[in-house]
């Protein structure tokens, strides 16, 4: 009897056929994807294409099973798929296995028509956003995934059937009034974001004054208090001169000097800012004191330790339980040494490279420890209790635990909706998730419709062939927008006018009044394959149409090619009516970078998209959600 007899008798002759032949693509081959890669293979899948940027890291090895001490610093793509191929040797499986990013221009809307079904196993939302544009472009079903801690999700993506990825509006990263982080915080993570996104970048960042300026007027817009605004606005040009001391050898104490005791007297010198309720005024902080043991370590205020206990140390001894460099509890002594030793380190590396930018990495012991320190160093002197070197990892990293059961769970759901879609019958495809219901430890929903509103799904998507060398901007409004497609959105009317803008990425390439780029090509406008020129109309009738940039075939003599059809364009809806703007403009000083977070353990940001699924689902969807008699997932007809 065959390896796969079983499967084969399970699910059928003619699924078990598309399970063999379907071509498939995994994105990311990390935690989920090498749990799905091995589930994938153990089924039958024979034809995969896997594909992830990054390399094999030691601390992938506590869940990513298919790689071994030996592989770290390989591809994890390869290796996943050199590893997995094992699990099933004899059935001829064909995985095609590629280190790179998904948002390569290679990697376009005619790459990824080839397969009939895609699988994210990603950790960051700009390359899910990424891969369901690219999926609902070329129509090909899509099923996203992600796990937080114990929380996890899997949902399939249909385009014209079901919601897409963007469908559902995603969580906001949680922020903090710009005056709570710069001037009066009052828990750990204040001075931690303090630390990591406003003095680290603020030494060895990239300086971006006008961000930094056009944040604080802000701030003052929204109502904060103008004085103080314009005392920050002050303190940040003193930071530019402090920042060209910090390669000399009293850098870190000049630095000290002014951050830990002239700002925080001018501070105090502002009397009606500390008369609010519940501040708590600082203490500055004496560098000689602390270093020879005379400067007593400010008490941590009351609020924050009911029982009256001082962690904060005392300024020469340590009081750290444990041994352990990641869960000592830093001396203000320690502290202030760290900080010392970390900003000597950083100036040294800023100085030997300055073409390259500094960033705060929870893996760079560097920047995790002088974040460390200066959250430290400032949480003492507002009497705020300071944090271990491991906790400030996981709160400046937003960490949240991978957990490989959480994984593996969310991979064999994956493959059971696989399974599903793979038949094109969305009616048994369900979004599944985690709960923390011991009682009912798996919901299911069936996936909402598309959101008549949405901006990726709804839009329409044609493939254009060009050589982004000879191809003008002017033939693609004339031949293309005029000829090509005006007699298809107006079939009725020959002397129709079609006035339209087109966009790229969100810059205006042209629009009816604005024609100055019509004699470049695309390769000098910048634009080359994989990108999208959008075409919206100004009358507003039509959806959005992205016409998907590819490569012309090599030695073809027309510089663009359409297909034969013009493909229907439909209208849009009538404009809902604006909602009220919100009553409180919220500002903000983010903890959280979606853009730069990834590491090696799964971040908080995309984590938020699935924990918030859940929320959102128990608190709005609760009609919606539908569980079968054995109060568990529907698996195929
Ligand atoms: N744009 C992208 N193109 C290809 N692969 C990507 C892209 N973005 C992320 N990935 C991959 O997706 C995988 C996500 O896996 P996972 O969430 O387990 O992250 P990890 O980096 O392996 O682990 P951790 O972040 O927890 O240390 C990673 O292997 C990552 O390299
Ligand atoms: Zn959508």
């Amino acid at each position: 009897m065959g390896r796969l007899s079983h499967t084969q008798a399970l699910l059928g002759p003619e699924v078990f056929e598309l399970v063999r032949t379907t071509p498939i693509l995994v994105v990311g081959a990390g935690g989920i994807g090498c749990e799905l890669l091995k589930n994938l293979v153990l089924v039958g899948f024979s034809n995969i294409e896997i594909i992830d940027l990054d390399t094999i890291d030691l601390s992938n090895l506590n869940r990513q099973f298919l790689f071994r001490k030996p592989d770290i610093s390989k591809p994890k793509a390869l290796v996943a798929a050199a590893t997995a191929r094992h699990f099933n040797p004899s059935s001829g499986i064909n995985i095609h296995a590629r280190q790179g990013n998904v948002k390569e221009s290679v990697n376009d809307v005619e790459w990824i028509s080839k397969f009939g079904l895609v699988l994210n196993a990603l950790d960051n939302l700009d390359a899910r956003r990424h891969v369901n544009k690219l999926c609902q472009a070329a129509d090909v079903p899509l099923i996203e995934s992600g796990t937080a801690g114990y929380l996890g999700q899997v949902s399939p993506h249909v385009h014209n059937k079901v919601e897409c990825f963007e469908c559902v509006p995603k969580a906001t990263p949680k922020s903090f009034p710009v005056c709570t982080i710069r001037s009066t915080p009052s828990e750990p993570i204040h001075c931690i974001v303090w630390s990591k996104s406003y003095l680290f970048p603020k030494l060895f960042g990239e300086d971006d004054e006008e961000g930094d300026e056009a944040e604080l007027d802000k701030a003052k817009a929204d109502g904060e208090n103008a004085e103080e605004i314009e005392e920050l606005k002050k303190e940040a040009a003193a930071f530019r001169e402090v920042r060209t001391l910090l390669g000399k050898e009293d850098g870190p104490e000049r630095v000290f000097r002014k951050v830990f005791h002239d700002d925080i007297n001018r501070l105090l010198a502002m009397e009606d800012m500390w008369k609010k309720e519940g501040r708590v005024k600082p203490v500055a902080l004496d560098y000689d004191g602390i270093l020879d043991g005379t400067f007593p370590t400010p008490p941590t205020r009351a609020s924050a330790q009911p029982n009256g206990a001082t962690p904060n140390g005392s300024a020469n001894g340590t009081t750290s339980k444990s041994t352990l460099k990641d869960q000592k509890e830093l001396s203000l002594k320690e502290n202030l040494e760290l900080f010392i030793d970390s900003s000597r380190r950083l100036s040294a590396r800023a100085i030997a490279h300055p073409d390259i930018v500094l960033e705060f990495d929870k893996d760079d012991d560097d920047t995790l420890d002088f974040v460390l320190a200066v959250a430290n160093l400032r949480a003492t002197a507002y009497g705020i209790p300071t944090k271990t070197r491991f906790q400030v990892k996981e709160m400046a990293g937003n960490i949240i635990p991978a957990i490989a059961t959480t994984n593996a769970v969310i991979a064999g759901l994956i493959v059971m909706q696989a399974l599903a879609l793979l038949k094109r019958d969305v009616r048994t495809a369900r979004t599944v998730f985690i709960t923390t219901n011991v009682d009912k430890p798996l919901g299911n929903s069936v996936p909402a419709p598309p959101d008549e509103n949405c901006a990726v799904c709804r839009d329409v998507y044609i493939p254009l062939h060009v050589d982004v060398e000879r191809f003008t901007l002017g033939t693609f409004v004339e031949e293309v927008l005029q000829s090509w497609l005006r007699p298809a959105l107006f079939p009725d009317d020959e002397d129709a006018e079609f006035e339209a803008s087109v966009q790229e990425g969100g810059r205006i390439l042209a629009d009816p009044d604005f024609d100055d780029n019509h004699g470049k090509t695309l390769a000098e406008l910048g634009i080359k394959r994989g990108q999208m020129l959008s075409v919206t109309d100004e009358d507003d009738k039509f959806r959005r149409i992205n016409f998907c940039i590819l490569q012309q075939p090599e030695g073809a003599e027309a510089a663009f090619s359409l297909p034969a059809e013009v493909p229907e364009i439909p209208e849009r809806p009538a404009k809902p009516t604006p909602e009220p703007p919100s009553p409180e403009p919220e500002i903000i000083e983010a903890p959280i970078d979606f853009g730069k977070n990834r590491g090696t353990k799964r971040s908080a940001p995309d984590d938020d998209v699935v924990a918030t699924e859940e929320k959102k689902r128990k608190v709005e969807n609760q009609s919606e959600i539908v569980v079968d008699d054995d109060d568990d997932i529907i698996l195929v007809e």
